[in-house]
């Protein structure tokens, strides 16, 4: 089985009987840091996830398209070994209306992965990886995901608490709506000195 729809190459890590030290990984480790760091998108009620590895190089896959996560927190731990390119690039965290919006240059964050190191973001937060030039890139990726969360976003209407889009829309109402008030308070004046 593929590990996701856009890699060919890497494994299931659940399939290898390896989903009961996942789960233990994400209850011991991500949950009590995503209930800290991302409370906003069900850090803290993370209850399933979907484990896998992979390997990218010049006879491999080479690089990954922008995309966001099936997932309400990503980890993703660089297993190494030796490679030259492979930079993740992040713009910005959007709800599933605002995805192909406009990047804010404030939302441009690149990072290079170093073996050892590990990646925790939202699975909103819009990603890809960059073409490993030279030699080989594994990587250890655990979707998490959270049952609560996608039952109450199917009633929501305002996800202004991790969209960035969503934010600046409402940022934007709020000034017109100052705006037009002193317009009005303005004429009101006018009309009662003349
Ligand atoms: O190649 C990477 O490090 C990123 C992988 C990724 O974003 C994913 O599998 O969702
Ligand atoms: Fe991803």
């Amino acid at each position: 089985m593929r590990p996701n729809t856009m890699n060919k190459y890497g494994a299931v890590l659940d399939d290898f009987g390896m989903e009961t030290m996942l789960d233990k990984l994400m209850e011991d480790f991500i949950r009590p840091m995503s209930k800290v760091f991302f409370p906003e998108v069900g850090g803290s009620t993370l209850d399933a996830h979907h484990g896998f590895v992979l390997e990218y190089g010049m006879d491999r896959d080479v690089d990954l398209g922008f995309h966001v996560d099936d997932s309400e927190v990503t980890l993703n731990v660089c297993l190494g070994k030796q490679f030259s390119g492979g930079e993740l690039f992040f713009r910005g965290v959007r709800c599933e209306k605002h995805v192909n919006t406009e990047t804010q240059s404030e939302e441009v964050f690149d990072y290079a992965h170093l073996p050892g190191r590990a990646v925790l973001h939202r699975g909103r937060h819009r990603h890809g990886a960059r073409a490993t030039i030279s030699g080989n890139r594994i990587n250890l990726l655990l979707w998490c995901r959270s049952s609560v969360f996608r039952e109450l976003r199917k009633y929501q209407k305002d996800f202004s608490s991790y969209c960035t889009e969503c934010q600046r829309e409402k940022k934007e109402r709020q000034r017109q709506s100052v705006a037009a008030i002193k317009l009005e308070l303005l004429k009101r004046e006018g009309e009662t000195a003349a």
